[in-house]
């Protein structure tokens, strides 16, 4: 509210308001009230201004502040504006009058003017995007919602756009304002369980964690250079430090997994040496059943801690290798590694032997023993392949969208794969770039928690590799 002072010819100022009176020379002070109201919206005007001008400098800097201080507001803002007319445009509107009517002796088929958009929630913050809550008018599907995905993404200006319906009559739509991949990160502070590693960032910014707990035993497929063996290297970085057994099968002499050598308990590079290893662990998979059953417990989680035996984590490197065949005496070497991966993979759920397997190619032509070793391996993980029938066998089982998602990544996205989380769901991920010089060293600073065989149990005899 402005006060007008009668003397002051109409003079009005703002705070203190000096004026001369026509009949005297002493000046006039009046001071004006200016409303609290007034000075919020000059410093709201004025954050908005710096915020605008900073907007682009923040962005290349510091996306994350960036995108709290005005990246999401403007979003959001943006979301609510154009969602009427969005929605109008890609047929997720309805009218309450239905959609025939009739002009003078006949009946017509058209769309009432007045829609009524789908209800929406208030946009939520998420670091580096946002997540809206829909719901659903009677008679839609989410898939109406996924078709409309990328027209969202161009209206409200973000990277992407990706809807999923976690409850009856409801979706969730989940923007990123950038590629998440681009620059993985992981929080350092992060506690995990025992298991469980942090291997990456999913696409919609939150850890990308691997959990044994939850999910036993897990494939991992890419053509070569795809980033296999990175994830593999983030995987043995988390475990190495926590108190589990890791024991390595690579039968390419070694190499990737001669890394981890000074943390593995065994390391088996031949065939025989695999089967001997592997036979040895079915071994001590009966046994810890043994002991499991003469205490009345149905896994070794619920054994008393003292009585627990040490999980153990087996990392098998190119599974092709495994099942290669030329003479008749590796028939039989074969069917029985064959044999004893599935036994492990059957029973060791709950005997805390778990199997991470990855190779670049895994097709059903390798034996029936890959076909149903898959069906087991309950984790799954689809990098670059360079032919469809992995991808297939990684993904078509689960979920035909996932597997044209995963044909989709191309050789620049190094470390980028489909996964399927611990709910069941799939998405995109990145691993966290481990280079081998630092699994070497991750390996060599938590040696000592390696456990020997015989510390493990059952072990009879050395197998072919390292012990
Ligand atoms: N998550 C990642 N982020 C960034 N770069 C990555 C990532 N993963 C892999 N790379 C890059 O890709 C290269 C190849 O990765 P990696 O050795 O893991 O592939 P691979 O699938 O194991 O290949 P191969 O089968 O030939 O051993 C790495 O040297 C690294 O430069």
């Amino acid at each position: 509210m402005r006060e007008e002072s009668p003397n002051c010819n109409g003079l009005v100022g703002v705070g203190r308001s000096i004026c001369e009176h026509p009949a005297s020379t002493t000046p006039v002070h009046q001071s004006v009230h200016i409303p609290y109201g007034f000075w919020v919206l000059v410093v709201l005007a004025a954050v908005i201004m710096v915020l605008t001008a900073l907007s682009p400098l923040l962005r290349r800097r510091a996306p994350r502040v960036w995108w709290t201080l005005c990246g999401y507001p403007a979003a959001a803002v943006r979301i609510r504006w154009t969602w009427r007319r969005l929605t109008d445009v890609q047929y997720l509107s309805v009218s309450k009058r239905p959609a025939l009517g009739i002009v003078g002796d006949m009946v017509v088929r058209g769309r009432a003017l007045k829609q009524i958009p789908p209800r929406m929630g208030l946009p939520r913050w998420r670091r580096g995007g946002l997540l809206v809550r829909v719901r659903l008018h009677s008679g839609q599907t989410p898939e109406q919602y996924q078709l409309a995905a990328e027209a969202m993404s161009h209206a409200w200006r973000m990277y992407s756009v990706r809807v999923t319906s976690d409850a009856r009559g409801f979706v969730e739509i989940r923007a990123a304002a950038w590629d998440p991949l681009a620059t993985p990160s992981v929080p350092r502070s992060l506690v995990v369980e025992l298991l469980s590693a942090v291997v990456g960032q999913w696409e919609d910014s939150t850890e990308w964690t691997v959990n044994l707990r939850r999910v036993p035993h897990w494939l991992i497929v890419g053509a070569t250079r795809s980033g296999k063996s990175t994830l593999l290297a983030s995987l043995v970085s988390a475990w190495a430090r926590q108190r589990v057994a890791l024991v390595g099968i690579d039968l390419k002499g070694g190499m990737e997994l001669s890394l981890f050598q000074a943390r593995l308990t065994a390391l088996a590079t031949t065939r025989a040496g695999a089967a001997d290893l592997l036979s040895t662990l079915v071994t001590m998979a009966n046994d810890r059943m043994e002991l499991c059953r003469s205490v009345g417990a149905r896994s070794i989680w619920e054994l008393p801690d003292k009585l627990r035996p040490m999980p153990v984590i087996v990392l098998v490197d190119e599974l092709a290798e495994l099942y290669l065949m030329a003479t008749t005496a590796e028939k039989a070497e074969v069917a029985q590694v064959s044999t004893a991966l599935l036994r492990l993979a059957q029973l060791g759920a709950a005997l805390g032997l778990h199997l991470v397997v990855s190779g670049q190619r895994v097709g059903s032509d390798m034996g029936v023993g890959v076909t149903a070793l898959r069906a087991q391996l309950g984790g799954r993980v689809c990098h670059r392949v360079n032919d469809v029938g992995t991808a297939e066998m990684a993904l078509g089982d689960l979920d035909k969208d996932a597997l044209a998602v995963a044909q989709q990544i191309t050789a620049e996205q190094q470390g980028v794969a489909v996964a399927f989380g611990d709910d069941g769901g799939w998405m995109r991920a990145r691993s966290i770039l481990t280079t081998p010089e630092q699994a070497r060293r991750i390996a060599e600073r938590y040696a000592h928690l390696a456990p020997s065989m015989g510390q493990l149990g059952t072990y009879q005899r050395q197998a072919g590799g390292t012990p």
